[in-house]
């Protein structure tokens, strides 16, 4: 590593709220407790690249979901917006291993057509999944924000996952996939989230 490569990662640890050596002390511990070494060849760097890496993985954590949806654009589209197979990766707060999947996400904009970029419902997804999680938490937390930030007449949520927690370790079911919905608003009427859920599985 040059100097300069030293000095961007010096900086962006100090500027990032995130306590890597805190992390890194902690995963030296978790490499004694298990038996291994931490100190040989393989194992060395371990603990600071765990720790960057965790600053990534849980960066949603120092993210503000309304700063995101601040940018809005009067379109005077009042029909269903709808971005599906949105893919992601989380980390189940339970065990600390990744859950992984899909996103649907959907809303009706509000009567003066506020709509937001499509991107940032991709990163709105980020925001919430990169902090520790359960399924359900990370679908309402979606929902509740879409419809605090844009004011929308209805909106839709469809998360698919599957837990590596499920499928690497415990009960060992591989492929096994957990679906979770949170429906608000217009949405919630029969006909209108028939059709949301027919755009969004009709694959
Ligand atoms: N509802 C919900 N449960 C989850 C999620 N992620 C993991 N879990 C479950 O959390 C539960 C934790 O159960 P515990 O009995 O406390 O932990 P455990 O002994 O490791 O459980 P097993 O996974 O069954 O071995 C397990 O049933 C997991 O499948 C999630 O996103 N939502
Ligand atoms: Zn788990």
């Amino acid at each position: 590593m040059t100097d300069f490569d030293d000095d961007l990662l010096t900086r962006a640890a100090a500027d990032s709220p995130v306590d890597q050596p805190r992390i890194e002390r902690a995963v030296r511990e978790i490499l004694l407790a298990i038996g291994e070494d931490p100190d040989r060849d393989g194992l060395r760097e371990t603990p600071s690249r765990v720790a960057k890496s965790y600053t990534e993985i849980f960066a949603g954590l120092h993210q503000s979901p309304s700063d995101l949806l601040a940018t809005t654009f009067d379109l005077d589209h009042e029909e269903m917006v709808l971005v599906k197979d949105i893919p992601f990766y989380s980390t189940c707060e339970h065990h600390l291993v990744p859950f992984h999947g899909s996103a649907h996400i959907g809303y009706i904009p509000s009567h003066e057509g506020k709509v937001t970029g499509l991107s940032k419902l991709a990163r709105l997804v980020d925001v919430y999944a990169r902090r520790p999680q359960v399924q359900e938490r990370l679908t309402t937390q979606i929902v509740d924000a879409l419809m605090t930030n844009l004011s929308p007449r209805g909106a839709i949520v469809v998360i698919e996952c599957e837990h590596l927690c499920m499928s690497m370790r415990g009960v060992r079911k591989p492929g096994a996939k957990t679906v979770t919905s949170a429906v608000r608003g217009q949405l919630r009427e029969t006909a209108t989230r028939a059709e949301a859920m027919s755009l969004i599985l009709g694959r």
